[in-house]
């Protein structure tokens, strides 16, 4: 059964409409008339319990005002969402028990207290007994390094540690779905490769479910193996990661740096003909290319011709110094959507 569903889900914000005219603010004041914004626009998805989910959408798409719906910070204008059985805005504190959030861009510390303090005042708030609230935090500080800052102010942390700390406030808890809402932002890659893998160990080992917004597609890639997206506050698609990548990711790209000794390489690949290869600009592969002066992208269909076959056929008719493989990458797929261009 589903642990959160979210059914013709609507989330409108209204505020006093912006007059035209002189002093629109004050004109404001004596005016009925509202401008309204459909953030979320009839959402309908179900999660099972022990999943790991991307809710995916350009900015403004409407992920944010979703997870405040869940987390019963915000009152759906109509449809319904249930957490674990819950309605989340009409039983906020219940349902506060059950999840742990962790909003990037904020942070649930309190900035002027080490951060010990601030598990000890969440401990009591959960009611935490001392043993369980000593192994958790001992627990939770190791996997995510954190020990030797227990004692640093909030204010005094670096974004890492700090976006550490709130998943471990978040965690203290232990609860059973974790709602994550751009984690990772501005994280260096140390600092991010912790993160996820603490995220992606959670999952795996507690059975805990996780609703994770990033636009991160490394992230998306490491941990998601369902993704949601979203635009203008509707549900794009829905499905298996690997589904999507199958569907409109089935090329592959083979990239030859030719050989200086190649003669006029230029010359040479012009009007070149390999069965089930397309030649391709470069930044199709979105890499740098160490020699662009002397590479060839060729875009091929894995399902159509073989890796051996196509390196065979091009070294007929190239002088090859290096060879790789490249995978497109997820986020030209997913910007493709966005824009409307996949169905
Ligand atoms: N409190 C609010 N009052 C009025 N409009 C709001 C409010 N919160 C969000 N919105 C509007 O609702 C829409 C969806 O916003 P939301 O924050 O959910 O998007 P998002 O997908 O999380 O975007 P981002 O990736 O930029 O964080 C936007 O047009 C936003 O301006």
């Amino acid at each position: 059964m589903a642990v959160i569903e979210a059914a013709d889900l609507v989330k409108e914000f209204s505020r006093p409409a912006v007059l035209p005219g002189r002093l629109p603010r004050l004109r404001g004041l004596f005016s009925t008339k509202r401008d309204t914004t459909r953030a979320v626009n009839g959402v309908n998805f179900e999660i099972e319990p022990g999943e790991l989910v991307g809710y995916l959408g350009p900015n403004g798409a409407g992920k944010s005002t979703t997870i405040k719906m869940l987390t019963g910070i915000l009152t759906p204008t109509s449809g319904v969402c249930r957490v674990a059985g819950l309605e989340p805005s009409r039983d906020r504190a219940r349902n506060a028990r059950n999840i742990g959030v962790v909003f990037g861009q904020r942070t649930q510390l309190w900035y002027d207290l080490p951060l010990r303090d601030s598990f000890e005042v969440l401990a009591d708030l959960y009611d935490l007994d001392r043993t369980t609230y000593r192994k958790r935090v001992g627990l939770f500080t190791e996997l995510l390094d954190l020990s030797e800052f227990l004692d640093t102010p909030v204010r005094s942390l670096s974004l890492g540690q700090r976006m550490r700390g709130d998943l471990v406030a978040a965690m203290l808890h232990e609860p059973s779905i974790l709602f994550l809402d751009e984690p990772t932002v501005g994280l260096d890659v140390v600092a991010k490769a912790r993160l996820t893998e603490f995220i992606a160990e959670t999952n795996r080992t507690q059975g805990t479910t996780v609703v994770l917004t990033t636009h991160d597609m490394e992230d998306v890639e490491r941990l998601c193996q369902r993704i949601i997206v979203i635009d203008s506050g509707a549900v794009l698609y829905d499905g298996d990661l690997s589904r999507l990548k199958e569907r409109f990711m089935p090329h592959r790209f083979l990239v030859l740096t030719l050989s200086e000794r190649t003669p006029a390489v230029r010359g040479i690949r012009r009007g070149v003909d390999i069965p089930f290869a397309t030649e391709v600009e470069a930044d199709a592969v979105g890499a740098v290319l160490p020699h662009p002066e002397r590479s060839v992208v060729l875009r091929f269909d894995p399902r159509e011709v073989t890796t051996p076959e196509l390196v065979a056929r091009a070294s007929q008719v190239y002088q090859i110094d290096e060879l790789s493989i490249v995978d497109p990458r997820l986020t030209d797929v997913i910007s493709q959507l966005y824009d409307g261009l996949l169905t």
